[in-house]
């Protein structure tokens, strides 16, 4: 099976990099995608196109909206929703769903999320979480409450729905994994906990691979 691993940066997947090039293994794409939505969409559909795999994971630290989640642990997104496509309006957020501009299933959405119904999350024991993806990281705790509440968000991260849009739009399996550095809104670095959250993530990716990939 043709896989390809992708990240927003080099830094979050090099582990799981330096043991596939230690091990010679070769059917393993990897992509550095940069940060952020646009990014990512532009790069992993010229991938998609490219080298047409078979499976597109993707893999990278998160911020927990969720308080009850614990930093540095892993978990695997079973939607994605993006947070502030839309317009703020006399106080509270309309989405292109509420403006009409979309229609809740509407392809490749399923009632206004982009639904990772692959059966992929099915063969990993990690927890499943709902995702939102954002242009400009939250800080504001109005907004961190309208993506739990209203949007039942748990996790939150720049490049996920990029995913999830490709790989439903060109019928492409697909999976997200993220790893929590930090809780959203919290901005005092000293407090995330990147290194052990890129440890976890990578722990993880090589088992998660070769349930896919002989390796
Ligand atoms: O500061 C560092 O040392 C460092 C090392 C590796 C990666 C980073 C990033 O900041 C990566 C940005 C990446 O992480 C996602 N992310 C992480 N926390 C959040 C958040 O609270 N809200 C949204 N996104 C988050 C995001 O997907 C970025 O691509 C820093």
């Amino acid at each position: 099976m043709e896989v390809l691993l992708c990240a927003a940066t080099r830094l979050e997947i090099d582990p799981t990099i330096q043991y596939l090039a230690s091990q010679n293994i070769k059917n393993i794409d990897i992509l550095v995608t940069g940060v952020g939505l646009i990014a990512a969409t532009y790069h992993i559909t010229k991938a998609v196109y490219q080298k047409r795999p078979q499976l597109i994971l993707q893999a990278g630290i998160a911020g927990a909206l969720d308080t009850n989640l614990k930093l540095g642990s892993v978990v695997i997104i079973e939607s994605e929703t993006i947070g502030d496509l839309g317009v703020m309006e006399q106080g509270s957020f309309r989405s292109l769903f509420d403006m009409k501009f979309l229609q809740e299933n509407d392809a490749p959405w399923t009632n206004a999320t982009l639904l990772n119904a692959t059966g992929i999350l099915d063969e990993l024991l990690l927890p499943r979480v709902k995702g939102v993806s954002i242009n400009e990281i939250t800080t504001l705790p109005s907004r961190i409450e309208q993506y739990k509440d209203t949007m039942g968000a748990s996790v939150e991260s720049m490049e996920g729905a990029a995913l999830h849009y490709v790989g439903l739009m060109e019928n492409i399996p697909f999976l997200q994994v993220r790893s929590l550095s930090n809780f959203v809104g919290e901005r005092d670095k000293s407090k995330w906990q990147i290194k052990e959250a890129i440890e976890n993530l990578n722990k993880e990716l090589i088992p998660i691979i070769s349930k896919f990939v002989r390796l």
